[in-house]
C-alpha cells in the first residue's frame, strides 16, 4: 500500500483552478521531484498534504486512511515533515534547541526519546559541530541542514522539502545532496519541489512535472527529460 495518495485533488483560488485534479501515489522510501514553471501550484500542493490548506474537491490518504480533514499538527504526527522554501528556526534558539522544539512539540516525543533523536539527526544532517550555535547566525548551507533536520525531528515517514538547494555554491550544493541522499538511503519517504535540477535527479527515483496545476508526466528523471512537451512546456526549449 503507498504511504501517501492524493485522489483527484483540485483547488481554487477565487477563479483561479492552482490543483486541477491531481491524482498520484508515493510508496514507502521512494523519492519523486516535483517540478514546473513558477506558478504552477507546486507549494500548494505541498500545503494541501501537510493540511495546510483543504482542497475544494479530492481526497489525500496516509497510509489508506483519509486524512483530508485532518489539521496540520495531526498529520504531523501521522509521519508528514516538511521544510519551508524560506528557512523558519527560531533564531535566538540554539540548532539543538530548534531540533528539540520540532521533536517534543511535533512528533510528540518524551524528553528522553527526543533527545535521542535531535542527537542522530544532528549527526545524520551534518549539523553536530553546530549543536549550540544560536542558529540566527547559521551560514545558508547549515540553514538548509537545520530545515532538513528540522522536518526530520518530528519523526516522519515523508518529508516535504520545498527548494531546498537554492542560492548554494556547486560544492554546498553537491554537500547537501549527499546530506539527502543517506536520508533517503535510511527509509525515509521524500518529495521534493526543486528548480536546481541536477541536484534532484541525483536523489528521486521518479519526477512528477506540474503545469497550470495538473499532472503533465509522472516518470524517471530519463523519461521525463526525453518528453518534448516537457521541454516545451518546462524548459521553454523547441520541441
Ligand atoms: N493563498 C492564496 N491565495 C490566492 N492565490 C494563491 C494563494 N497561494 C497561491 N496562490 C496562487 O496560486 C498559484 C500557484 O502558486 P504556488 O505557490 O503553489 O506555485 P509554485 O509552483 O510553488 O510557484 P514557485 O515555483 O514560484 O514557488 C500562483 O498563481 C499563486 O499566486
Amino acid at each position: 500500500m503507498p504511504i501517501l495518495s492524493l485522489r483527484n485533488v483540485s483547488k481554487n483560488f477565487g477563479a483561479l483552478k492552482v490543483t486541477d485534479d491531481v491524482t498520484f501515489d508515493l510508496d514507502a522510501g521512494q523519492a519523486l521531484g516535483i517540478i514546473g514553471p513558477n506558478g504552477a501550484g507546486k507549494s500548494t500542493l505541498f500545503n494541501l498534504i501537510t493540511g495546510n490548506i483543504r482542497p475544494n474537491a479530492g481526497q489525500v490518504f496516509l497510509d489508506g486512511v483519509d486524512v483530508t480533514q485532518q489539521s496540520p499538527m495531526d498529520r504531523c504526527r501521522s509521519g508528514v515533515g516538511r521544510s519551508f522554501q524560506i528557512p523558519q528556526p527560531f533564531g535566538h534558539l540554539s540548532v539543538y534547541e530548534n531540533l528539540l522544539v520540532a521533536a517534543r512539540f511535533g512528533a510528540q516525543l518524551s524528553a528522553a526519546e527526543a533527545e535521542a533523536r535531535c542527537m542522530e539527526i544532528l549527526r545524520q544532517t551534518g549539523l553536530a559541530a553546530s549543536a549550540g550555535k544560536p542558529s540566527g547566525g547559521l551560514s545558508l548551507l547549515s540553514r538548509k541542514r537545520l530545515e532538513l533536520a528540522r522536518a526530520m525531528a518530528t519523526n516522519p515517514r515523508v518529508i516535504l522539502l520545498d527548494e531546498i538547494a537554492g542560492g548554494l555554491t556547486e560544492g554546498e550544493c553537491g554537500e547537501l545532496v549527499d546530506t539527502i541522499k543517506g536520508i533517503h538511503a535510511s527509509g525515509t519517504a521524500i518529495i521534493w519541489i526543486e528548480h536546481v535540477l541536477h541536484a534532484l535527479t541525483r536523489v528521486v527515483e521518479k519526477l512528477l512535472v506540474l503545469n497550470f496545476g495538473r499532472v503533465l508526466m509522472i516518470g524517471t528523471p530519463a523519461e521525463v527529460m526525453a518528453s518534448d512537451q516537457v521541454r516545451e512546456i518546462y524548459l521553454g526549449a523547441e520541441a
